[in-house]
């Protein structure tokens, strides 16, 4: 292959960006619907390799719903959400972490490793990157909150971010598969979505990309005029609470209000069916997408 001499204008106009962002830590979500084909998959890994290739250090957590509802169904076992998070008993926390770190997650590295790069599989419990107690979901009903005991799943308590560095610092990929250790060894069921904003946030990302599987945030997500570039906290609260933000967006939501109060720089939410969306968030200025950012 040969880069032709009208495409040489490309990489030299990506120059100040491969510049500015040499070195910066950038943490990618990927999962959901946007991982469901497999072409589509294959871009946004190669985008992921460019990145690293060009100096930066992606770290990628993914999530994989659409996998665990399709390995439960084969066991026999129906789907259950509780306020957009999986009821996880004993059987379906085994067969999550099966469908996550078992399939996912040694998908992901296999591809990102047949591109170019340096990926090595990580989930909650290598060298307990993850620490993790039990959620309880809010359940809102007649004005009030109750809160609701959903099984296996798990609140981050802890990143250990010296396991993700040390990779790092060596031009390994690490992509991390959401599940979470307890204080008895038991096996938590995570959200990627929170997965992904606490990682940001230990981490200090220069970025986090939320991949999902619509243009970013609309302020009437039937209405695509009412598309929205920037979303400040409170903006984003009175969007929940009178639910225009609703359903899987509001993990993402609070993910990227977590990452950036943890110690991240930027977020966003971006389009994982667009092909690299990642690329064109990175090297432009005006970025694609909803970023999310401080009151
Ligand atoms: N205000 C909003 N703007 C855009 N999308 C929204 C909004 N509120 C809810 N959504 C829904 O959130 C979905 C993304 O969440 P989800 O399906 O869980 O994502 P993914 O599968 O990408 O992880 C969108 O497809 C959209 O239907
Ligand atoms: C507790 C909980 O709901 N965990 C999620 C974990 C996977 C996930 O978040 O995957 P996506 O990013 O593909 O939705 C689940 O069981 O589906």
């Amino acid at each position: 292959m040969q880069i032709k001499n009208n495409e040489m204008n490309i990489l030299v106009e990506a120059l100040p960006y491969l510049s500015a962002f040499k070195g910066k830590t950038v943490v990618v979500k990927y999962g959901g619907n946007a991982m469901l084909n497999d072409d589509l998959k294959n871009k946004v890994l190669e985008d992921i390799v460019f990145l690293r290739c060009a100096g930066m250090r992606p770290v990628v957590v993914h999530g994989g719903g659409p996998e665990i509802t399709a390995m439960l169904k084969a066991a026999g076992k129906k789907s259950e959400f509780i306020s957009g998070l999986r009821v996880t008993d004993k059987e379906t926390v085994e067969i999550a972490e099966l469908a996550l770190v078992g399939k996912t997650n040694t998908d992901l590295v296999r591809r990102l490793n047949m591109l170019g790069g340096k990926a090595i599989g990580l989930n909650g419990k290598d060298a307990k990157l993850i620490e993790a107690r039990k959620h309880l979901a809010d359940v809102y009903e007649n004005g009030q909150v109750n809160l609701v005991d959903i099984g296996f799943v798990g609140t981050v308590e802890k990143v250990n971010t010296d396991l993700i560095n040390l990779l790092l610092e060596n031009d390994y990929i690490p992509v991390i598969a959401p599940t979470g250790i307890g204080p008895d060894g038991e096996t938590y069921n995570i959200n990627a979505d929170s997965v992904a904003g606490e990682v940001a946030g230990a981490l200090k990302a220069e970025k986090l990309l939320m991949l999902t599987d619509v243009r970013g945030i609309y302020e009437d997500h039937k209405d695509e005029s009412t598309f929205l570039s920037t979303l400040t906290f409170e903006k984003a609260q009175e969007l929940i609470v009178k639910g225009s933000i609703d359903g899987g967006m509001i993990p993402k939501v609070k993910a990227c209000i977590s990452a950036l109060s943890g110690g991240a720089v930027k977020t966003h939410i971006i389009d994982g069916r667009q092909e690299h969306s990642i690329l064109q968030e990175i090297f432009s200025d005006e970025g694609v997408g909803t970023e999310v950012v401080r009151d």
